[in-house]
């Protein structure tokens, strides 16, 4: 809890002068609220004993003041403090995506991307209330706790030892409780993350689960795993709900109590009626803020399991460590130098070395898995090498930063990525966009006959994953893509395999136009691409065995 609080304190402190004004809120409306107990005591003394009639005025009159204080102040904390707590998630929102896209693959890869999701939208959604709400709000509950127990003691100080002695006796049982919600809130949110994984991956896959009538098995696993949820959710409700009866309970003991004592005071004429109702209406006012206390301490629970969860990733260091140097010289030479990769366990290259420069066209060849993508994947830079180095006109890769390397490198890789937009865009991306040089792409590509005949042309939006499109015109998309880019090394890894042999032939005279002053990669199984390069290594089991 003290974490939460000092991680989130960082980002207040930035807010000082709306935080201010909201803490300003919150007095007022904790000392307005405390002046309406105080003021059943002249109501009953001044104005029905004494008979006051100036008092008979005011009383009314600071009645309504009180109550107005008490709204302006709610009011004041609520917007400024929501204002606060909004801001500060819709920061961290931000920071986490762009943390999450600063780690390297094999992140992503241990990670379902239902995780992530969760983290970034439920795990966030968690905190808001407790930054938001709960920080004032504690403040406010304090000072009005306090403010009311002045007026107790005031009153009475003998009466207000036994109201104040029993409330600490409630905090064991409620510090059991709230342990308890703790352990149920971090299974809760795991389980959250689990529900979105597994809807992240129905969605994704839901033409095979069809074809493969696989709708009741995944209808059933999901059930499954609801229920858990409902079941954790239920629990978690339950020992939220048990605070309040306990206090309850706990402070009908202290009023029995005080209703003995102190109406025997009165009646021995120790005590005056208006200052028994005060201290009463003062005890039963602070039973509110104390349970609201309680109350929100327990849900705050939910808050510190999704901040441990928060911060867990923007805490983390990307494995792969930027380097310093924008590459910003023409590429000359591609050297790869005893390179091996191990992905946790597996050995997927083995010391491969190569030389490669400008104007070469080689292809990698060989059997599925032998290591083709992986190589394709250091040069990227989205791995590290576990051994040796690749090097780029003889410096090594890690010296550069990623950004400058990428820009120096397209890739049109098996899985296609096409985004929710148009197809300008989509050609254009990570680019500055220019019209004619998207359509020139697309007319190198094959694609621009296609594309001229869709609805609004290359302003037509394409779908998610581009399920509107055919294999091949995908494929054309993403070929254009990286033609758009023109960049000084072209990697295309199995970039033609859904395209007819008219097509292919079409872009392999295309690759072989634009191959001038560029290494070109040609990752690829069918006899028709290798033709064009001048260079042929054979992958096995993550050995060059064999260099043409
Ligand atoms: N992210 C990963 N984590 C663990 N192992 C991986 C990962 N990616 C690839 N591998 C393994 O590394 C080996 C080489 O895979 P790679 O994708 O480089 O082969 P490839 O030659 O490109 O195959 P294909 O022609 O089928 O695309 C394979 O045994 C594969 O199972």
């Amino acid at each position: 809890m003290k974490i939460f609080y000092q991680r989130f304190w960082g980002y207040i402190k930035e807010y000082k002068i709306f935080f201010l004004i909201a803490v300003f809120g919150a007095v007022l409306s904790g000392i307005c609220t405390a002046w309406t107990a105080h003021l059943v005591k002249p109501t009953l003394d001044d104005i029905f004993i004494n008979k006051d009639s100036f008092m008979l005025v005011l009383v009314p009159i600071l009645v309504i003041l009180s109550f107005l204080g008490k709204g302006v102040g709610i009011l004041l904390q609520t917007y400024f403090m929501n204002y606060i707590g909004l801001d500060i998630i819709k920061r961290i929102r931000n920071q986490m995506l762009e943390k999450m896209l600063e780690m390297e693959m094999g992140f992503f890869n241990s990670m379902r991307s239902g995780e992530l999701i969760s983290r970034i939208t439920n795990d966030i959604g968690l905190i808001r209330m407790a930054v938001s709400n709960y920080f004032a709000q504690a403040i406010q509950e304090v000072l009005t706790a306090i403010a009311l127990i002045v007026v107790v003691i005031s009153n009475s100080p003998k009466l207000a030892v036994i109201g104040l002695v029993i409330m600490p006796l409630a905090i064991y049982p409620l510090s059991l409780i709230i342990k308890k919600i703790k352990n149920i809130a971090r299974k809760n949110q795991e389980k959250n993350s689990d529900i979105t994984s597994k809807l992240t991956e129905i969605f994704n896959n839901v033409e095979i689960i069809k074809t493969n009538n696989g709708e009741k098995i995944e209808a059933k696993n999901f059930a499954q795993q609801n229920e858990h949820f409902f079941k954790l959710g239920l629990k978690s409700a339950f020992l939220n709900q048990l605070n309040s009866p306990i206090m309850e309970f706990l402070g009908a003991i202290a009023i029995g109590l005080i209703i003995f004592l102190g109406g025997n005071e009165v009646i021995k004429g120790n005590l005056k009626p208006g200052e028994f109702f005060s201290f009463m209406t003062a005890l039963f006012m602070l039973y509110s803020p104390i349970k609201k206390l309680v109350n929100m301490f327990s849900s705050a629970q939910e808050a510190v399991v999704a901040s441990d969860r928060i911060f867990e990733i923007l805490n983390r260091k990307p494995l792969i460590v930027d380097g310093k140097i924008d590459f910003e010289e023409d590429i000359v030479s591609l050297q790869i130098q005893n390179v091996s990769l191990v992905y946790e366990k597996k050995l997927a290259l083995n010391r491969v070395n190569m030389d490669l420069k400008m104007n070469d066209i080689v292809a990698f060849v060989g059997k599925s898995g032998g290591g083709k993508s992986s190589l394709v994947n250091l040069i990227l830079r989205l791995y590290d090498c576990t051994e040796g180095r690749i090097c780029l006109n003889h410096q090594d890769i890690k010296d550069f930063t990623q950004y400058s390397l990428r820009e120096k490198i397209a890739v049109v890789t098996q899985r296609i990525f096409i985004f929710n937009d148009s197809v300008l865009a989509n050609v254009a991306y990570g680019s500055v966009v220019d019209e004619q040089k998207v359509i020139e792409a697309l007319k190198k590509a094959d694609a621009w006959d296609f594309v001229e005949r869709l609805d609004s042309g290359i302003y037509t939006i394409l779908d998610e994953f581009g399920t509107n499109l055919s294999g091949g015109q995908r494929q054309r998309i993403a070929i254009a893509r990286a033609i758009y880019k023109n960049s000084q090394i072209l990697i295309l890894d199995e970039a033609t395999s859904a395209l007819d042999s008219k097509t292919e032939e079409s872009i392999k005279d295309t690759i072989a136009k634009i191959a001038k002053n560029k290494i070109v990669i040609l990752v690829a199984h069918r006899p028709s691409t290798i033709e064009l390069a001048n260079k042929i290594y054979h992958f096995e089991e993550g050995v060059i065995t064999q260099e043409k």
